[in-house]
């Protein structure tokens, strides 16, 4: 029978992306079976994203039964001219000022720089813990596209061909995201495990 992960998000729309990430290829027998709980967990301040999605894990293993595997993921926007921030806090600023507050928050520079990044943290059955991360280079402009994801509709990748990730498919934010790229990583962790069990 397939191990259980628990992935511990309250994020409806990172969910959605994440299942579709970790989806077993046609064909393939899946590796794992992956739920979903959502915990109101603390979040630290800190400016390490690492820290961040490590002591996000740390609370998440112990609201669950011991021996349990579970991962969190945490995503930051850092904007080149504010040296990396708002990073970790963009919930935040998105809650109280929205996209367009993001935008104007750039207004008075030229580099419109932003970097978005996933940091995945799972903890397996016997409660190590392993972190991976995944960024995409972009830059932030006036809103364009769906509403439905955070700041989706500022965000326009390098690699998108002009697009926002809010006017893109999702299978083909897919390919060039953060998220994606973070959680190849723990695709090729957990395959690596399958073996001796999560
Ligand atoms: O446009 C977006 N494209 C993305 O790909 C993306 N990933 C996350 N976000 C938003 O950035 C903040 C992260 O905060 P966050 O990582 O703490 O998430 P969260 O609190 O919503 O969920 P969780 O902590 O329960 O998992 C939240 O406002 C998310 O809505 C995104 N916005
Ligand atoms: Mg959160």
């Amino acid at each position: 029978m397939a191990s259980k992960i628990v992935f511990v998000t309250g994020n409806v729309n990172k969910l959605k992306e994440v299942r579709m990430l970790l989806a077993p290829a046609e064909g393939q027998v899946p590796a794992f079976e992956l739920t979903n709980i959502d915990f109101d967990l603390d979040e630290l301040q800190d400016s390490s994203l690492e820290n961040i999605a490590r002591h996000k894990v740390s609370q998440a293993q112990e609201k669950l039964a011991k021996g349990t595997a579970v991962f969190v993921e945490d995503t930051a926007l850092c904007f080149d001219s504010y040296n990396g921030l708002p990073g970790a806090y963009v919930k935040w600023f998105l809650k109280s000022v929205g996209p367009e507050g993001l935008v104007r928050m750039l207004a008075g520079f030229d580099n419109k720089k932003a970097e978005a990044v996933t940091t995945v943290a799972f903890a397996d059955s016997n409660g190590q813990i392993h972190v991976f991360q995944g960024k995409t280079q972009g830059k932030v402009v006036d809103p364009r596209g769906s509403r439905e994801f955070g700041w989706d509709c500022i965000f326009e990748p390098e690699e998108g061909a002009g697009k926002t990730y809010a006017e893109m498919e999702k299978k083909d934010k897919n390919q060039i995201s953060q998220r994606s790229r973070a959680f190849a990583l723990l695709s090729k962790h957990l395959n690596g495990a399958s073996n001796s069990g999560v």
